[in-house]
């Protein structure tokens, strides 16, 4: 017999906490990695080391990791076995994780936890040395005939397996070449045993009581086995194969095989993603895809790392609402109150939005045209979306564009890809669970473009009624209809909207607000909005209109509402920590023990100013409700004005002009300002103006001068 080279592991061992499976020693095992203390210990030890032992792991079974560092350190199991981790798979779907191959090398114990984070740390007694038996007589004498006995069985269970499986040929020559005291780990983590006993097996340090505990398992399989090709004569030879090595999700229950809780959980997943794909509403083309790789996932071993990339893609192909939708509730008058109730003024929008509606109420159908809402941030564009949805009593989801720039993010990777994943159309269909959501297109016009391809050109198809009820996302691979969705896009401008793309969506400009209609937005919605975000009520704050129009003309200068909404955030919030103080210091006051009796109260009241935002003295009395926003509590919340109102001053001086500008966040005011001075008669002009500005200054004074005698403009001034 001959003996492996002993192995000596390092004293000190990263650990690697697992809960499914049992990796014995001499066996290989893939495990999922994805709690926050083996993904750290995958990335610090294994992806970052170049030494071979920093690829040598201690892996505890038995112990669920907890999904957060933040939580303690479980209970250990006891002994464990250190194991080389020989491939390391990332990918990040469904959630980041990595798939570990790792081989067994030897039985360890802990002895101490060194460390726990950011993965556990343990100083460690190897256990095995894979050394010849014991010397002592006796126990050799018995050891001799425990193990002759084990290598009989052995031997008898793989003959009753076809041979002509190449696995199982290994399997028989490798009973001849490996070391007998090797065999009771390498065999167990072969045959059909559960955890519970791949852990039993793994606690008998003594090679005697491992050899006696395998015994039975290898006489029960062989049990199993007899009565299999009992009940199966009748069948093929190819049945053997069934029971061969490890396809084991395939066997139905053998009797006398204890079945294990953990495989017989896979087995009913496997079960049930089967029973799911026949009752599924799949189209035909999809179902024949799901029963083709169904059944590749059956005769696929669960260690192959396709296994759950091949589970993954059944899982969502069955979630997929292929079919499911949800009834349109359509009724114009009660969609033109909702949308008026939901937003002031957009009186173009609102229209042209309840034209698309009124004829979608009509012809149910309708296909395209997609509506395109452009306007500078914060007029209201993603809300108006929402509010479509609300009205047509469908599903909403948004997905933002801004800054895609790979067109897998769009049509989905390959599954040939590691990490694949399908891409957000798919995803979002997956989100909502039915097939006519409202998905808004958030920020069209900041698609970006890469080496991965034009994500706008993907969404050519997405958009294109004519097309998209074939849409093929690269991860699905059969088509998905795409008809019944309502996209609805936004963008800030059309000038960055490939034009392909522009003209396949109906354009509805949504142009900024005038302060009239900022201030009726302000009170009618946005503040509304906070006081009920930050828990205040209208009778603790009062804003009155000329405090909002202060807001929109001094702190605020924008096109839509958003900063608007912001500084009335903020106005909330020191109001709420006024009034929090307040019901405390009220608590206090009231009692006696407190508020030394009445002159206590009586001399605060003498000395507390009028009422002022800014008064945070400790001795000042809870502010009388409601509190009112003038401009000095402005001032105190929101500082100094940022703007200043200042065309009637500048335009005083002789010089100055008004010009209008135009900029995708809206409207601008800029003032041109020509002053005369000595020298030689030059044009100088700065402010980084563009060629159509300057152009524009040097026809203004070129027209002086053509027109300078009429105007009595003297020569001498203009040399
Ligand atoms: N007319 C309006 N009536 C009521 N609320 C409005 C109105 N316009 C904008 N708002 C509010 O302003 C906030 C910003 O709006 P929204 O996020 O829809 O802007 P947007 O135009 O989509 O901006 P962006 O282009 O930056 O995405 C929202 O809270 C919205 O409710």
């Amino acid at each position: 017999m001959s003996s492996l080279s002993p192995i000596q592991i390092p004293s000190r061992l990263p650990l690697l906490l697992t809960h499914e499976g049992v990796l014995l020693p001499g066996s290989t095992m893939r495990t999922s990695v994805d709690s926050a203390r083996n993904l750290q210990l995958v990335r610090s030890r294994l992806l970052k080391g170049t030494s071979l032992q920093s690829t040598i792991l201690g892996v505890i079974p038995n112990t669920p990791d907890p999904a957060s560092d933040a939580q303690d350190l479980p209970p250990l199991h006891r002994i464990g076995t250190a194991a080389l981790a020989v491939q390391v798979v990332g990918s990040n779907w469904p959630k980041p994780h990595y798939t570990l191959l790792i081989t067994g090398l030897c039985r360890f114990q802990i002895v101490q936890v060194i460390k726990e984070k950011p993965y556990p740390v343990a100083k460690v007694e190897q256990l095995d040395w894979l050394e010849e038996f014991p010397n002592t007589c006796k126990t050799r004498e018995e050891l001799g005939e425990l193990s002759e006995q084990f290598y009989k069985y052995a031997v008898q269970l793989v003959e009753m397996l076809d041979m002509s499986v190449p696995a199982v040929a290994k399997l028989r020559r490798l009973l001849d070449s490996l070391p007998r005291e090797a065999l009771p780990d390498i065999l167990t983590s072969i045959i059909r045993t559960s955890n519970k006993e791949k852990l039993q097996i793994l606690d008998a340090v003594s090679l005697e009581e491992r050899f006696k505990m395998t015994i039975p398992l290898l006489v029960r399989q062989i049990e199993g086995l007899k009565l299999l090709q009992k009940t199966r004569k009748h069948k093929q030879d190819d049945d053997k194969r069934v029971i061969a090595i490890r396809p084991i999700r395939r066997i139905t229950h053998i009797p006398g095989t204890l079945e294990d809780e953990d495989e017989d959980e896979d087995n009913d997943d496997i079960v049930m993603l089967e029973k799911k794909i026949r009752t599924s509403s799949m189209p035909d083309q999809a179902h024949k895809v799901c029963v083709k790789e169904i059944k590749r996932l059956k005769k696929m071993p669960q260690s192959m790392p396709e296994y759950a990339l091949t589970r993954n893609y059944l899982e969502l192909m069955v979630e997929l609402p292929w079919n499911k939708s949800t009834t349109d509730r359509l009724d114009i008058r009660a969609a033109r109150i909702l949308l008026d109730n939901d937003h002031y003024a957009m009186e173009k929008l609102k229209k042209r939005v309840l034209e698309y509606l009124a004829v979608r109420q009509l012809k149910n159908n309708l296909k395209g045209p997609i509506l395109c809402f452009v306007g500078p941030p914060g007029v209201g564009k993603t809300s108006v979306g929402r509010s479509v949805a609300k009205t047509l009593g469908r599903e909403f989801h948004r997905i933002a564009l801004g800054g895609v720039c790979d067109q897998s993010d769009i049509r989905g990777h390959r599954r040939t890809y590691v990490g694949s994943m399908p891409g957000r159309i798919i995803n979002g269909l997956k989100t909502v669970g039915v097939n006519n959501p409202v998905f808004l297109l958030d920020e069209v016009d900041k698609l970006g473009k890469s080496l991965q391809g034009d994500p706008a050109a993907a969404l050519l198809e997405v958009l294109d009624p004519e097309q998209n009820h074939n849409f093929t996302d690269h991860y699905l691979n059969v088509a998905f209809d795409l008809s019944q969705v309502l996209f609805i896009a936004t963008a800030n401008t059309t000038a960055t909207i490939p034009p392909a793309l522009l003209d396949r969506m109906e354009i509805i400009q949504v142009p900024g607000y005038t302060q009239e209609e900022k201030i009726e937005i302000a009170h009618r919605h946005l503040i509304p909005k906070q006081l009920e975000q930050h828990g205040l009520t209208p009778q603790q704050i009062q804003i009155p209109q000329v405090t909002t129009l202060d807001i929109i003309t001094r702190y605020t200068r924008e096109a839509g509402v958003r900063s608007l909404d912001r500084k009335l955030g903020a106005i909330c919030r020191a109001v709420a920590v006024k009034v929090a103080e307040g019901q405390h210091r009220e608590a206090r006051l009231d009692r006696p023990d407190v508020a030394e009796g009445e002159g206590y109260r009586e001399h605060i009241v003498e000395d507390t100013k009028p009422e002022s935002i800014s008064d945070t003295t400790d001795l000042a009395l809870p502010p009388e409700m409601p509190i009112l926003i003038d401009f000095h509590a402005l001032k105190d919340i929101l500082g100094p004005p940022m703007y200043e109102m200042e065309v009637s001053e500048r335009l005083s001086q002789p010089g100055v002009a008004i010009g209008l500008a135009w900029t995708p966040l809206g409207g601008e005011i800029m003032f041109v300002e020509a002053s005369r001075m000595d020298g030689e008669g030059q044009l100088t002009l700065t402010g980084q103006l563009g060629d159509v500005m300057k152009e524009s200054a040097h026809l203004a004074i070129s027209w002086l001068r053509s027109n300078a005698k009429k105007y009595h403009l003297t020569n001498g001034r203009w040399n």
